[in-house]
């Protein structure tokens, strides 16, 4: 059996399937956590990767490997190759105040939309290196080359700087549309072009990795890219679904056979890893709204669940706006989150229980209708579709039925499937059997997100 190896490097931790390359069927698996943090030095992301390498078995018998990894985040490296100081992470807000700046010099939102696609805000790579160059000026001074996280992997694994279309979208100074940096972008923003990753095509080969394997030869590196096209990859998603992500961000995505450019700046028009596009919205606060209820209530995750179940459609009146981490879209660097309708009834641990599931539901909604898109499927994936609460309060949420791919970790399994076709050769990436799905429905509550859209407007 030919085995390939795909690896989610995200911002809780990394993840590593081992498939057969055939059918794709999981033969093994590991993960090792990642620091906290919106910044990290780039050393303990290859520490995790090592250590979940070894907890899914190494490499035996794997013949190509490929990382996915978070989106945008800012890694300097020196003349010699050295990270310059700890990565900005694609959640680290204090570039907001750049982004801002960066937006009025090019002329405007419409002016960035036309160049690369997207709009920047803080989490992406160009606003981090305007940061760099007003703030550290001997860092941006020491930087001779920048990268991605999932490039700096595959860098450290191969040899090779490289990137591929998906990553390379989120940086602000590549252009989707005409698939070329913007280096008159980074030379603006950052007052100099360092050395950037060659952009790969979905089939190239991104180097290999020497590594002993009772005599067989290196392991091929397929180009890897950003952990949200490569989960488009690993759910099969096509034109026509709109993926819905519940992990550490939140985000609603659908793969496009042309660019995008939203000049209100909800959508970042991204490119996929195929040779398609992957127009995305994405916020900062997702599953660790969850986890922060179920710190506050001293309960686990399942737990917490239940108990938002237990309590009525609508929390009595009780609404969470759940911006903990500032927000992304909409675009509130510094906002906090709320509770709304506090009252003698609301105050239990059911309605508060409640409040988070649909808070952060209702977000995810804002985002989901910010594609402007009606798709025959939506597909919930992501750490956060494993609640049952989750799973069964989406549909009367999204006011549509929602499809649960079998739970799995369908950026590592998107990274996989491109180490196959990069084995297979081939126009498209190979068939790959799927797991089953589950498709959940209820009736939909638009009274309850007419509630949540008051209190997030402050009305
Ligand atoms: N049973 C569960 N119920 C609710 N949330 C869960 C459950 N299992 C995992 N999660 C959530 O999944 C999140 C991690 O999701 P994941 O997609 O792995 O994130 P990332 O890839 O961004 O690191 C955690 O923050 C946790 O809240
Ligand atoms: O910034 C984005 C997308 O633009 C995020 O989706 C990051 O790519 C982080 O992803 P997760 O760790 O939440 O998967």
């Amino acid at each position: 059996m030919t085995l390939v190896a795909g690896v989610d490097s995200s911002t809780q931790s990394c993840k590593v399937v081992i498939r057969d390359a055939e059918t794709g069927a999981l033969v093994r698996q590991g993960r090792a956590a990642h620091p906290d943090g919106t910044e990290v030095d780039p050393a303990a992301w290859w520490t995790a990767l090592q250590e979940a390498l070894a907890r899914a078995g190494g490499l035996d018998g794997v013949e190509a490997m490929s990382v996915g990894a978070q989106q945008h985040g800012m890694v300097c490296l020196d003349e010699s190759g050295a990270v310059v100081r700890d990565a900005l992470l694609w959640n680290d807000t204090r570039s907001a105040g750049a982004a801002r700046d960066l937006v009025e010099e090019l002329g405007g939102p419409l002016r960035w939309a036309e160049a690369v696609g997207s709009v920047p805000v803080a989490s992406f790579t160009v606003t981090k290196l305007r940061w760099l160059a007003e703030h550290e000026p001997g860092n941006a001074r020491r930087t001779a080359r920048v990268c991605l996280p999932h490039d700096w992997l595959t860098w450290r694994l191969g040899g090779e700087f490289v990137t591929d279309r998906g990553d390379a979208s989120g940086t602000g100074y590549w252009s989707p549309a005409t698939g070329s940096y913007r280096t008159d972008i980074l030379k603006a923003a950052f007052g100099a072009v360092p050395g950037l990753p060659r952009v790969l095509g979905p089939r190239d080969q991104a180097g290999e990795l020497d590594v002993p394997r009772g005599g067989r030869g290196p392991v091929r590196l397929a180009p890897g890219t950003g952990d949200n096209m490569a989960a488009a990859l690993g759910v099969g998603a096509v034109p026509g679904d709109v993926v819905v992500s519940l992990g550490t961000s939140g985000t609603a995505f659908a793969v496009a056979d042309v660019p995008s450019a939203d000049p209100s700046g909800a959508v970042a028009g991204f490119a996929d890893a195929t040779e398609r596009f992957l127009p995305l919205v994405c916020t900062l606060n997702a599953t660790r709204v969850l986890d922060a209820a179920a710190r506050l209530l001293g309960v686990d995750l399942d737990r917490l669940g239940r108990l938002a179940l237990e309590a009525p459609a609508g929390a009595g009146g009780l609404v969470c706006v759940p911006y903990l981490e500032g927000e992304r879209t909409p675009n509130l660097p510094d906002a906090t989150g709320s509770l709304h309708g506090l009252t003698l009834g609301t105050s239990t641990p059911a309605h508060l229980a409640r409040a988070a599931v649909e808070g952060l539901l209702c977000h995810m909604a804002d985002a989901f209708d910010a594609l402007g898109l009606d798709p025959a499927r939506v597909l919930l994936i992501g750490g956060g579709a494993r609640s049952e609460a989750v799973r069964r309060i989406a549909p009367a949420i999204f006011g549509r039925p929602v499809v649960v791919p079998e739970p799995g970790e369908y950026v590592a399994d998107g990274a996989a499937r491109q180490a196959a076709w990069l084995l297979g050769g081939g126009a498209e990436p190979p068939v790959w059997e799927r797991g089953g799905t589950e498709r959940f429905e209820a009736d939909a509550t638009p009274d309850v997100r007419a509630r949540y859209a008051e209190a997030r407007d402050g009305r």
